[in-house]
């Protein structure tokens, strides 16, 4: 039996569509996969073995080595800057991060306050915007932070932009169109190269794109 590659998987939104795209491709993922409450899921017919983490810790585990592989959204990637590899952007969970506020707003004068669940992405947007920002970190709720004067703007996820209109919020710009990729470890990479790639092959399959 080859050695198992140990693939970091995000729970949460990304999951069950990453478990649809697997399926495709031909992986035999067990029934339970998605109502079970274990972290760890082995398969039995393929040298594979699965980690669910948050999805914000997937490039953690993955370039810290205890992950081969990983499936992340590019906003997890861009906020979290890990050492590893972008194989293949896996056109899942589609989004983007944007700069929201209220409406007919100018942002304060001086050190306008950004809240943000993605403090580094809010900082380096800004940075290149010529704009001195305060970051204020928040883990949820965002769109709050402008509603009760927290914030002069907000940056977040705006996926059907449901939750901007019905909290009276605008997006004021779009900074990055998010989807979700596969990531490897670049030791991993080299050791189990033909894995890897016969795993990016028949997802390229499914996804019918080519190298
Ligand atoms: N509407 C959306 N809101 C947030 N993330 C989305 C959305 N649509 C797609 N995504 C993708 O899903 C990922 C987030 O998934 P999820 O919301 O399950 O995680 P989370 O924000 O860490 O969850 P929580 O902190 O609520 O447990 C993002 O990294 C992004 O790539
Ligand atoms: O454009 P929409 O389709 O409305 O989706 C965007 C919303 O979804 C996410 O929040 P989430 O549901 O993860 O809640 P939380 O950040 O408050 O935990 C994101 O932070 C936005 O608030």
């Amino acid at each position: 039996m080859k050695e198992r590659l140990t693939v970091a998987m995000p729970k949460g939104r990304i999951f069950d569509e990453a478990v649809e795209l697997l399926r495709k491709a031909d992986y035999q993922l067990p029934p339970e996969f998605e109502d079970t409450r274990k972290l760890i899921i082995e398969l039995e017919h393929e040298p594979l073995r699965f980690i669910l983490s948050k999805p914000m810790d997937v490039p953690t585990y993955v370039e810290h080595g205890v992950a081969d592989i990983g499936i992340a959204g590019k906003d997890v990637m861009m906020e979290e800057e890990r050492d590893v590899y972008e194989l293949l952007d896996l056109q899942i969970s589609a989004c983007h991060l944007a700069v929201a506020g209220l409406p007919n707003t100018e942002m304060s004068k001086v050190a306008p306050k950004i809240a943000s669940k993605y403090p580094n992405i809010a900082s380096q947007y800004f940075r290149e915007q010529g704009e001195q920002v305060e970051i204020i970190k928040l883990n949820g709720s965002i769109e709050l932070a402008p509603m009760i004067g927290l914030a002069d703007r907000i940056v977040d996820i705006v996926s059907t932009g449901q939750t901007l209109r019905e909290n009276g919020l605008v997006e004021y710009a779009t900074i990055k169109k998010v989807t979700s990729r596969l990531i490897a470890n670049p030791v991993s990479y080299r050791l189990h190269e033909r894995e890897i790639t016969d795993m990016v092959a028949r997802l390229r399959n499914v996804l019918n794109v080519h190298a």
